[in-house]
């Protein structure tokens, strides 16, 4: 089946410095990704990127195509019909994208009436239902409250019903529970879940949480420094990843065991774009880097079935332990 969202060579620069250097994802109805990688790898840009949503000043190029339509260098009028109706983005920090002055049932018709065209009583209703939806409770009396009338969690939640809005075939959702404590997280994250089997939705989920990625995605891209390093089905990449930053940021010995962990600290700092090292840019920091790895930059390329590496030593861990 062709993909949902498909894309590739996707490169963003910024002030003449590459930021993204060929990203190639696809996506499917209904799966779920996750993308991991340390701060500034370029999983937003990724995505601001994708939907149109960078500054001027940023210069894009490749492909990225909703069912087969192109949408870099869409005429706006085209990708604002995309935004929120095709594809919805939620953030960490929702109440900033909340208007304070404006009540919920307001700002949840607004949206119903730009994506869906309801207005009046049918709005209304449809925002009722979606805060049903959402878990907020006494939800009737609770349109006519403010943002700051409500819990964190529960902002999150009225983001997402917000974002449920327009039907959309695809959430992103970038960092949705970091402001929040984990009781709540994890709450949200069931939400989420639940949401996305029931109307078959496809989720970007991009979180420095690896247990959330692990608990929530089918399959998993790891960044750095701009590109894909490695991707494959989480299940597989969790238990027994093959590029040495993601063994790194997974701690590959043990295996992840449930317990909830966040990214490890690897040794060094990721480079800045402006001066990235010859060949693979996390050869620096690499225990297994040879002379080759600092002659060129690996490409993403396929190892099995379902698996991709950007590696020239992919280290495989003992049969014996990938399988613990
Ligand atoms: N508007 C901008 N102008 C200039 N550089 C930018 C801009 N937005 C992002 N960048 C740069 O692009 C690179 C990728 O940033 P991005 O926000 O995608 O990283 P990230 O992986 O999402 O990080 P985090 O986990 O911290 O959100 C970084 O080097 C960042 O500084």
């Amino acid at each position: 089946m062709a993909p949902l969202v498909s894309i590739s060579g996707l490169k963003v620069a910024f002030d003449g410095t590459p930021v993204l250097h060929g990203i190639d994802l696809d996506i499917s109805t209904g799966e779920a990704i996750g993308l991991v990688g340390e701060s500034g790898s370029g999983k937003s840009v990724t995505w601001l990127a994708a939907l149109g949503l960078l500054p001027g000043k940023a210069k894009v190029s490749g492909s990225v195509q909703l069912e087969g339509r192109e949408l870099l260098g869409a005429a706006g009028a085209v990708l604002d019909r995309v935004r929120g109706r095709r594809v919805a983005m939620i953030f960490q920090d929702p109440a900033s994208a909340l208007n304070p002055v404006l009540t919920i049932r307001r700002q949840l018709c607004e949206s119903l009436g730009l994506h869906r065209g309801l207005r009046g009583e049918a709005a209304r209703a449809e925002a009722l239902r979606l805060l049903d939806l959402v878990g907020i409770p006494d939800a009737s009396r609770r349109l006519s409250a403010y943002p700051h009338e409500f819990s964190g969690g529960q902002v999150q939640r009225i983001m997402i019903a917000m974002a449920l809005a327009g039907q959309p075939d695809l959430l992103i959702a970038d960092e949705p529970t970091t402001a929040l404590d984990a009781t709540i997280q994890a709450q949200i994250l069931d939400l989420l879940s639940a949401i996305r089997r029931e109307f078959n939705m496809a989720m970007v989920l991009i979180s420095h949480d690896l247990g959330v990625v692990a608990e929530n995605c089918d399959r998993v891209a790891v960044m750095y420094a701009g590109r894909i390093v490695e991707q494959a089905p989480a299940s597989r990449l969790f238990d027994d990843p093959w590029h040495p930053y993601a063994q790194g940021l997974i701690g590959a010995l043990p295996p992840l065991d449930g317990v909830r962990r966040r990214l490890q600290a690897i040794p060094g700092t990721v480079p800045d774009p402006r001066a990235l090292p010859s060949g693979c840019a996390f050869a620096p920091r690499c225990n297994f880097a040879g002379d080759g790895c600092h002659a060129g930059v690996p490409p993403l390329a396929p190892c099995d079935d379902d698996r991709a590496v950007a590696c020239l030593r992919p280290q495989r861990l003992p049969v014996e332990l990938a399988a613990e």
